[in-house]
Order: structure tokens, then C-alpha cells, then sequence
């Protein structure tokens, strides 16, 4: 059955402390992300942006923590709110959601939405753990907290619109770690998550780590988000990001990885929804990260360079 996809914008730059991270969408379709996916033998639609007013609209005191060391967080709500309803909407109508970012706060609203009707797990791709909560984030900036909210960390108690209960926590791998904050390395170890950093990756290669990261995710669960922060490859392949670290993987390790995630997907039908996040225009040359994201959505998506088997 031809896979269908739907693009979901969602513009934000709420969650970081670079601003530009908001043009992300625009950036990712300019790059041809609908053709790469038709080119994916996947079919697709696009359902446009969630409504995200700029930052640079919103009271100027947002910007700096209030209450709880968190910024921006009544804004968060309305995107994750909004982008919940479009993910769970697109999923019960039989397609994959594909949300392009924005910062990765909006894994907040994504993971929410996958898990509305469904126990699932997180394959998180990313430089970062993003594993902080208000009380122990350095920066105060939510894109470094979706998966303490989405697991429901007790900052976020009675914040409703944070929690993806049916997120098992046993089915959280982050793949490619190499800058976690001293905290949020204590709660990734003391986490029931699984945690290869980039290290893992050297010592034992692409192809194992993420195909024990699919099946770690997948186990007895219905089906397991992909998060992809463009800020898991190497800054030399993907400069257009805010907070990048040297050390990530390479071009092809990339694609090797999201090859993989589309051949589980393949034999165990658990792709259930992806996002592609943290491109950042302002920062990027001649948009090659955002054209990065398109590719690396086709090939996790089922894109082969000799076309479909
Ligand atoms: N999604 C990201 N790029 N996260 C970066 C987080 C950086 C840092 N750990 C913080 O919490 O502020
Ligand atoms: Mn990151
Ligand atoms: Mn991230």
C-alpha cells in the first residue's frame, strides 16, 4: 500500500534562544520536501502551518523566565495543543505525520498527538537529550524539555497540555548524544530510557546503533515517533542550526540511519509519526540544512537510491 504522508508546519521559535528557527517550514517546502517524498513513492499533502504568532510580536518580558525557569510557555501550550489535534487527526486517518519545525519544543504537541490513541516510543535523534525540566534547565528554554514534559517530570505537573502519558519511558532512545547538561545526564542514566551517544555510535557503527534503537523502541509498544533535530549531524553538514556541536554524524551516517528507520518500518509496520526540526534559515548556507531535512525525511520515509525495491 503506497505510504501517505501529511506535512504539518509548525513554526515556532518559542522553545530556543536564537530567533529564525521560525521560518524552518518555509525553508524545508522551499527545499522541495513534497517532491522528495512524492519521489519516495509517498504520497502526500500538505495541511499548511499551526498558528504560531512571531516571537518578536509577543511581550518582550516572555523572553525571560518568570515562575519556574521556563520561557514562553503559555505560547507552547497553544502550539502543542493545536499540533496535538493535527497529529492525532492525521494518524487516525491512516497517514504518517510528518511536522517540520520550528524549535524542538513542538515534540511537546507531536508526541502527544502520536500517543493520544496509542502506547508508542521515541527514537530522539539529536546532539542533545532534551531532557531538562524548568527547575534544572540552565537556559530556560523548552527546546531543550520536550521529553521531560512528554514523560510527565513533576514541573509539569497540572501543566495539561505537556504530558504524553501513553509514552512508555522504557521506549525512549536517544541516538547520537554529546552535549547533555550535568543534571540531565543523571536523570538520562537514572531514566528507563536507552542512551547512545555519539561514542556508542564510533564503537559500534550507524547501522547497529539505530537498528537497536528501533527495536529497543518499538518493543510492545504500537508504534515509535521519530525526532530528528538537524542538529544530530556534524555542523559541517548542517550548519543552519542554533545550538550546534561538533562531533555529530556525517552525511551518510545519517542517511544510513533514516534508511534504517524505513526498513523497520517496512518489516514491522512502527513508524507511526516523525518530525524533522531546529532549521534555522537565518543561520543556514544557501538552505542546505533545510534541503538536508527533505532528504533525510524521504529516506526514513522509504527513499532508495536506485528508487523503491
Ligand atoms: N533541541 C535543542 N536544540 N536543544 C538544545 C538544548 C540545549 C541545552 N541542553 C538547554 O537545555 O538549554
Ligand atoms: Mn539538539
Ligand atoms: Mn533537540
Amino acid at each position: 500500500m503506497t505510504k501517505q504522508a501529511r506535512i504539518i508546519g509548525a513554526p515556532t521559535d518559542y522553545g530556543a534562544n536564537r530567533r529564525g528557527v521560525d521560518m524552518g517550514p518555509s525553508a524545508i517546502r522551499y527545499a522541495g520536501l513534497a517532491d522528495q517524498l512524492e519521489d519516495a513513492g509517498v504520497s502526500c499533502t500538505d495541511v499548511g502551518d499551526v498558528t504560531a504568532p512571531p516571537a518578536e510580536t509577543q511581550d518582550a518580558d516572555k523572553r525571560v523566565p518568570e515562575e519556574g525557569n521556563a520561557k514562553f510557555v503559555e505560547e507552547i501550550e497553544a502550539v502543542s495543543h493545536e499540533l496535538a489535534e493535527e497529529v492525532e487527526a492525521t494518524i487516525a486517518g491512516g497517514a504518517t505525520p510528518l511536522v517540520v519545525g520550528g524549535d524542538h519544543s513542538v515534540a511537546i504537541g507531536s508526541l502527544r498527538g502520536a500517543a493520544a490513541d496509542a502506547d508508542i516510543g521515541t527514537v530522539w535523534f539529536d546532539a542533545h537529550a532534551d531532557l531538562n525540566a524548568p527547575s534544572t534547565s540552565p537556559s530556560g528554554n523548552v527546546h531543550g524539555m520536550p521529553l521531560a514534559a512528554a514523560l510527565g517530570h513533576r514541573d509539569f505537573a497540572g501543566v495539561d497540555w505537556a504530558t504524553a502519558p501513553r509514552l512508555n519511558p522504557e521506549n525512549v532512545v536517544w541516538v547520537g548524544l554529546r552535549s547533555v547538561d550535568d543534571q540531565e545526564a543523571a536523570d538520562v542514566r537514572d531514566s528507563a530510557g536507552t542512551a547512545f551517544t555519539m561514542s556508542d555510535i564510533d564503537e559500534h557503527g550507524i547501522d547497529e546503533i539505530t537498528e537497536r534503537a528501533m527495536a529497543i523502541a518499538s518493543d510492545g509498544v504500537d508504534g515509535v515517533h521519530v525526532s530528528l533535530d538537524l542538529d544530530w549531524l556534524d555542523p559541517n553538514e548542517a550548519p543552519g542550526v542554533g545550538t550546534p556541536v561538533r562531533g555529530g554524524v556525517t552525511y551518510r551516517e545519517a542517511h544510513r540511519a533514516m534508511e534504517i528507520v524505513a526498513e523497520h518500518d517496512r518489516e514491522h509496520d512502527s513508524l507511526r509519526s516523525m518530525e524533522a526540526v531546529e532549521v534555522n534559515p537565518i543561520l543556514d548556507e544557501h538552505n542546505e540544512t533545510a534541503h538536508l531535512a527533505t532528504e533525510l525525511a524521504a529516506s526514513a520515509l522509504g527513499k532508495r537510491i536506485l528508487g523503491r525495491e
